[in-house]
């Protein structure tokens, strides 16, 4: 048995709780300074307002205050805040986290390091600790097709945790599987780090055809496809020119989350909402009020910053994200970028 602490008591942070105290694990989940409504939730033996699941017995809460007292003894330290929350987190629990030497991140985000470069998260995160003065732990990013809901209830679930040392991402799985939630180890940070936050973004799109059928009240599916078809195509594209492999993409990282979120993720939700006729800021806002994280609005700015430094071309190459941008920006119409961006291109005479 490992004690295992995790940072952010919010809908992926503690549905995690479910796998963990299956196993046997001592697990501690300890809420930001913006989490008391959740744990206020939690120690009452409410449901998880933010999965509709209540949190197995024996998971200690544990209160912002608190994070020295949540980290002391841990085996393993699992973020699980969403990607605004990564920096001021990370910053107050390097030291402790430095001692314990290993460190899961389930959070999805593409962040500007000290010189302003955009980099996948786990690079993001070895340089606060490197800022710090501090040895990085080693570092499993966890991403594909994982709601957070039916992690807490369960449900069957495919999940992939990458580390460049294979060994780490395998020993760090073999503690947290269960018959329903296994793990594909892999060695392609660079894949899936590149899927898990990008898939946020194409999820937009998904959504914007989405909103067009409850707009018409009419199917718009072979242009969902052709929009998901691109996605995969752009994320390979963008995995492929830092490094990581296009196979990781095509697998449960890239194109199974993408299928996930574009069925019921949040970021879909607000492409629906553009797509039906909802400004982006009115829908934001809607969103937010609802405490519904859109992940995928913050990460298309570093997503724009990444492709501008990755391709010259970029807007040529990469259409889709161009399109998903203009409408954001208000520039554009969904219908009429998304078509422009996801149907191939006319057959020259
Ligand atoms: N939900 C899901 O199905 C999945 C989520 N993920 C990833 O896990 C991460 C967390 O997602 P999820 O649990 O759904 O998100 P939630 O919004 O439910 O929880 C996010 C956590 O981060 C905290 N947080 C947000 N902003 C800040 C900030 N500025 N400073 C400090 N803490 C902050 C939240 O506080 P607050 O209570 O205010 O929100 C909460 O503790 C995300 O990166 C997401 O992409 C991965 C797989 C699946
Ligand atoms: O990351 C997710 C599933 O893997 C959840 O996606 P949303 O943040 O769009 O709900």
């Amino acid at each position: 048995m490992s004690t295992v602490t995790i940072l952010g008591a919010g809908a992926m942070g503690s549905a995690l709780a479910t796998p963990l105290v299956a196993r046997g694990h001592a697990v501690r989940l300890w809420g930001t300074w913006l989490d008391d409504h959740l744990l206020d939730a939690v120690e009452a033996g409410h449901p998880h307002p933010r999965t509709g699941v209540r949190v197995p017995a024996g998971v200690e809460p544990v209160r912002s205050g608190d994070l020295d007292r949540a980290l002391d003894g841990a085996d393993l330290v699992v973020l699980a805040t969403s990607s605004e929350g990564v920096e001021a987190v990370i910053t107050r629990a390097a030291p402790a986290i430095a001692r314990i030497g290993v460190l899961a991140v389930t959070s999805k985000g593409l962040l500007p390091d000290a010189s302003g470069d955009v980099q996948i998260l786990p690079t993001f995160i070895r340089g606060l600790f490197e800022a710090a003065g501090l040895e990085a732990p080693a570092i499993v990013a966890v991403g594909g097709p994982c709601k957070a809901n039916e992690v807490a209830a369960g449900r069957p679930t495919a999940t992939v945790y990458g580390s460049t040392d294979l060994e780490v991402a395998r020993r760090v799985g073999r503690l947290a599987q269960t018959d329903a939630y296994r793990i594909e180890p892999t060695a392609d940070v660079v894949g899936l780090e590149v899927s898990a936050p990008l898939k946020n973004v194409y999820a937009i799109a998904l959504g914007y055809a989405d909103g067009l059928a409850e707009r018409t009240g009419e199917p718009w599916h072979d242009l969902k496809a052709a929009v998901f078809a691109q996605a995969v195509r752009e994320m390979a594209a963008i995995a492929e020119a830092l490094g990581g492999s296009s196979a990781t993409v095509f697998g449960l990282a890239g194109t199974g989350d993408l299928e996930v979120t574009g069925l019921s993720g949040r970021n879909r939700i607000y492409g629906a909402r553009i797509g039906a006729g909802e400004t982006p800021a009115d829908a934001l806002t809607a969103m937010r009020a609802a405490e519904q994280t859109v992940e995928g609005a913050a990460a298309i700015v570093g997503a724009r910053s990444l492709a501008g430094r990755l391709f010259d071309d970029a807007a040529t190459r990469l259409p889709l994200l161009h399109a998903i941008d203009a409408v954001l920006d208000g520039h554009a119409d969904p219908l009429r970028a998304l078509t422009e961006a996801a149907l191939p291109e006319a057959i020259r005479p």
